[in-house]
């Protein structure tokens, strides 16, 4: 069996920087050397509630890519680290979305399952998001090389389908079931309830004909396939949600070509001149698109934030930060936002990233 021991040095040095931050805890003293004491007997130690918060949010406020740091401290931390099945990681998943939905007034959340230890992994969401949509590659034919829905998620998709997965309606919005393996039995397929999945239909502040197109988006960015990793200790599975920065679905998701790839049919219905690329045609339905996305979603009453005011909100969390005497690690080729980006003023500026912990780790997919 592949177990997983935890670094002495990365514990207590957690253990340290807990207490120098929360005063209110006392002395560090006796909770080193039990730490300490613990990991030489059993290769690993566990968190405390009050350590598994502080870590989580440390973790998103060393993110170096996220531009939403602001309110690092509002993160609600789920402690579901005794839930060990794939078939509770998916419920407990699913409360997750609905918690976080909140009718629109979306809550920055993490669950936390049980960690990697020395009797094994833990479990992983082969998901990237929990709510993610399905890309259907079209069989060989003169449409070879389609896809119908998120070409993103086309690999994911064939591994449900694969795995006994139906699919859904077989268009280009179907959300696929969570896909869930727990200690050493294969995947699991889980259907997210409609009732937990909350979406937009986009439609245009001015352009009626922008509703016929079907587009829509879900609300709540959910990312499940990092490890939280918080003083030696590794969560595979601790899926965290926001909300979205409109450019994330506007710039990125509907407009890249190797994504939903809509500017040039955007372009047209906008009675723009596609055939010179000095016209800016892309640039001018990159821009309408999000005004859309930005539009629908404030009209459904759901949580969403603009690239300018995320921007600013950024630049002050830095100042919070210096005052505080932190460095606050950033990766300008993430926080710039990938449209208009000169126009923002994190644009204007260069930053430090050190690599630091806590944090979350990207790993290697499973499937692929
Ligand atoms: C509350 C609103 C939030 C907003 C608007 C926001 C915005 C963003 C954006 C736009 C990105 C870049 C994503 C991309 O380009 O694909 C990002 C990255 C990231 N965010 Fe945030 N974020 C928020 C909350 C959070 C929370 C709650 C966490 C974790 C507790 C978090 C952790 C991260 C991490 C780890 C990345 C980098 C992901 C990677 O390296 O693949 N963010 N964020
Ligand atoms: N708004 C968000 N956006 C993202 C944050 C982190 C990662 C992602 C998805 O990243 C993918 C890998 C590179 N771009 C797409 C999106 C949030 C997700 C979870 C909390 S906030």
């Amino acid at each position: 069996k592949k177990g997983f021991r935890v670094s002495e040095d990365e514990a207590l040095e957690f253990i340290r920087t807990f207490y120098a931050e929360n005063p209110e805890a006392g002395s560090p003293g006796e909770r080193l050397r039990e730490v300490r004491d613990d990991i030489r007997r059993t290769g690993t130690y566990r968190h405390t509630v009050p350590e598994l918060e502080y870590g989580a949010r440390v973790a998103w406020r060393n993110s170096s890519r996220c531009i939403g740091r602001l309110y690092w401290r509002s993160l609600r931390v789920r402690d579901r680290r005794d839930v060990t099945t794939a078939a509770e990681v998916a419920a407990e998943s699913v409360r997750h979305l609905r918690g976080a939905t909140n009718g629109g007034r979306i809550r920055p959340v993490m669950t936390v399952f049980a960690p990697d230890g020395p009797d094994g992994p833990g479990p992983r969401i082969w998901n990237d998001q929990l709510i993610r949509y399905a890309g259907y590659r079209v069989p060989s034919g003169e449409e070879a090389g389609e896809v119908i829905g998120d070409p993103a998620n086309a690999d994911l998709t064939e591994v449900a389908l694969a795995l006994g997965w139906t699919g859904g309606t077989g268009g280009p919005f179907d959300v696929l079931p969570l896909v869930i393996e727990a200690g050493h039995e294969p995947p699991e397929l889980f259907e997210v309830p409609r009732s937990a999945i909350r979406e937009v239909r986009l439609r245009h502040p001015d352009h009626p004909w922008f509703a016929e197109l079907g587009l829509r988006w879900h609300a709540v960015p959910a990312v499940s396939d990092m490890t939280l990793e918080i003083g030696g200790v590794g969560y595979p599975a601790a899926p965290f949600n926001g909300w979205y920065m409109g450019t994330e679905i506007g710039a990125r998701n509907l407009a890249d070509s190797g994504r939903y790839d809509l500017l040039p049919i955007l372009g047209g219905l906008l009675g723009l001149d596609t055939t010179s690329e000095a016209s800016l045609w892309r640039d001018r339905a990159m821009v309408e698109l999000n005004r859309a996305v930005l539009y629908s979603f404030a009209e459904d009453g759901v949580a969403i934030t603009d690239h300018h005011t995320e921007a600013r909100r950024f630049l002050a969390h830095m100042e919070k930060e210096e005052r505080a005497g932190r460095v606050c690690p950033a990766d300008w080729t993430w926080i710039v936002p990938p449209m208009s980006g000169s126009a923002t003023p994190v644009f204007h500026r260069l930053y430090d990233n050190p690599d630091l912990r806590p944090n979350f780790l990207r790993r290697e997919r499973p499937y692929g």
